[in-house]
Order: C-alpha cells, then sequence, then structure tokens
C-alpha cells in the first residue's frame, strides 16, 4: 500500500552547537509532504530553510522530535531522497554523460535499463547534443539542466532542491522551471524546493510554507488554487490570481 505521507517531520527541533555558542535555529516544526506532491518553504535569510531540507536529506540529525521519509524513521541519507544544490556541483574533468552516471557509478546502479533511462531524461532536457561536452564548455542553465538529471538519472522518490536555479538569468529560470515541473510531474516525483523568489514559489507549487521568528517556524501555508497550478510555470504568472496570491505572500514576508 502507498504511505500517505513522503515526509513528515514530527515536532522537530534542530540546535546547532558551535564553539562558543547554541544556536536554535529550528523549531519545533511538524509538517508533511504527499507523495506527488510539490512543497516550497520561504523566508528571510537564516530562517533555517535550508536546515530543514538537510534534516530531510538525512545529512544531519534533528537535536529532538522525528523526521519520517515513506513512514521509515530516518537516521541516514536515503537512497529514496535526491538532493541539488544552487552549485550544480559537476566535475570538470568528466563529461556531461559521465557526470550523469555519477550517481548510478556511485550507488552500484549501473545497468543497461539504468544508463538508457539517464539518456533519455539527458534528450529529454535538450542535452543529448553536448553528452560528450565538458561542463566547462556548457551555459549556466545548461550545467544546471544536466546537474538535474543527475540528481533524476537515480530516480529518487523525493527531490530536494536548494535555490536549483538562482544564479540563472530569468529566461533561463523560467525554461527550466517548466522543464523541472513538467518531468517531476510525469514521474510522479514528490519535491521540496527552497527560494528566495517568490514567483518562483506560487508558479511551481501546489502548497507554499513561509517560514519566520526566533527560532524558526512555519508562520503560513498558502495552498495554490487548482487552475493555477495546473498551468506551465509561465502561464501561471499571468493567472489573473497570481497577482493577489503574490501580495499575499508578499504581506506575510513583511510581518
Ligand atoms: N553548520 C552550522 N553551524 C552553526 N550554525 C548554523 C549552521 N548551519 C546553519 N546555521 C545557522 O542556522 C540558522 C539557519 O540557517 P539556514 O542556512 O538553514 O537558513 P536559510 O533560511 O536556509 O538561510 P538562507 O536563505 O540565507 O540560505 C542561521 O542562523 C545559520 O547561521
Amino acid at each position: 500500500m502507498q504511505p500517505s505521507h513522503a515526509i513528515v517531520l514530527e515536532q522537530v527541533i534542530k540546535t546547532y552547537m558551535t564553539k562558543t555558542e547554541e544556536i536554535h535555529a529550528v523549531g519545533p516544526v511538524s509538517l508533511t509532504v504527499k507523495p506527488g506532491e510539490f512543497l516550497t518553504l520561504v523566508g528571510p535569510s537564516g530562517c533555517g530553510k535550508s536546515t530543514i531540507l538537510s534534516l530531510m536529506a538525512g545529512l544531519i540529525p534533528a537535536t529532538a522530535g522525528t523526521v519520517r521519509i515513506f513512514d521509515e524513521t530516518l537516521r541516514s541519507p536515503s537512497p529514496r531522497v535526491g538532493y541539488m544544490l544552487q552549485q550544480d556541483c559537476l566535475l570538470e574533468w568528466r563529461t556531461i554523460k559521465a557526470n550523469v552516471m555519477l550517481g548510478l557509478e556511485l550507488r552500484g546502479l549501473l545497468s543497461d535499463r539504468t544508463v538508457g533511462r539517464a539518456l533519455d531524461l539527458l534528450h529529454e532536457l535538450g542535452l543529448g547534443d553536448v553528452a560528450h561536452h565538458y561542463p566547462s564548455q556548457l551555459s549556466g542553465g545548461m550545467r544546471q539542466r544536466a546537474a538535474l538529471v543527475r540528481t533524476l538519472a537515480v530516480d529518487p522518490d523525493i527531490l530536494l532542491l536548494d535555490e536549483p536555479f538562482s544564479s540563472l538569468d530569468y529566461q533561463h529560470k523560467l525554461h527550466l522551471e517548466k522543464l523541472m515541473v513538467t518531468v517531476l510531474r510525469e514521474q510522479k516525483k514528490t519535491a521540496v524546493l527552497v527560494t528566495h523568489d517568490l514567483e518562483e514559489a506560487l508558479a511551481v507549487s501546489d502548497r507554499v510554507l513561509v517560514m519566520g521568528g526566533r527560532p524558526s517556524q512555519i508562520r503560513r501555508t498558502l495552498t495554490i488554487p487548482a487552475e493555477v497550478r495546473s498551468a506551465t510555470p509561465l502561464e501561471a504568472r499571468s493567472h489573473p490570481m497570481f497577482r493577489t496570491l503574490f501580495d499575499e505572500l508578499w504581506r506575510e514576508m513583511e510581518h
């Protein structure tokens, strides 16, 4: 039976211990993400968005509370979770194809089927012609697309995306948002995005959580109406309801 939740955070607190102080960064925070849902976290700098993603990735332990991935308590990084960062982290000495295959290699998952699937994804994201190029020969947008293919190649059920498009110009960002949303919907992936771009948050998500306060908590949840979220990210931006949603989110950020 399909678990009813892809991700559950239950009363999670994260305190960082430095040499000189304890930083109570997050919590208590409780949230759930349904399978196939696209959730976005927004909030002022330092409010703990990346901390929440690292907790979901199993990269850092919670100080208190529980993190569950598909009903299993998370104690270390889960193979069901893929993580994509602002920096594309491509290895400059490997071709794009070799970069994309890296995750499969490291996990011992190289097979005709997995390699074929990764190559299909490279083509789907418009990188078929540059598979044998090196990262330095690609534009920023193409590099981020390659990083997205590498993250998807290992077929994670959940994608954690930490400001993946923030270094791109507006045109490339829109293009990549559309590709990402299309691929994630097609493949029924669950996604959690962190972004500073409120338009992006509203254009790609099913739900947007506004975080804030010290220590940080969830201040507001905005559910994006079906007619807005069923459009492409570009169409969503020109939807009559978009301005109202944007103003609502902006007001919440100003508090
Ligand atoms: N490894 C760490 N050690 C100590 N403090 C940390 C560590 N990582 C994060 N922090 C602190 O925890 C708080 C939350 O940081 P975090 O990076 O999660 O916020 P954020 O909302 O993602 O910020 P930004 O939007 O600027 O990326 C901040 O006060 C930060 O200084």
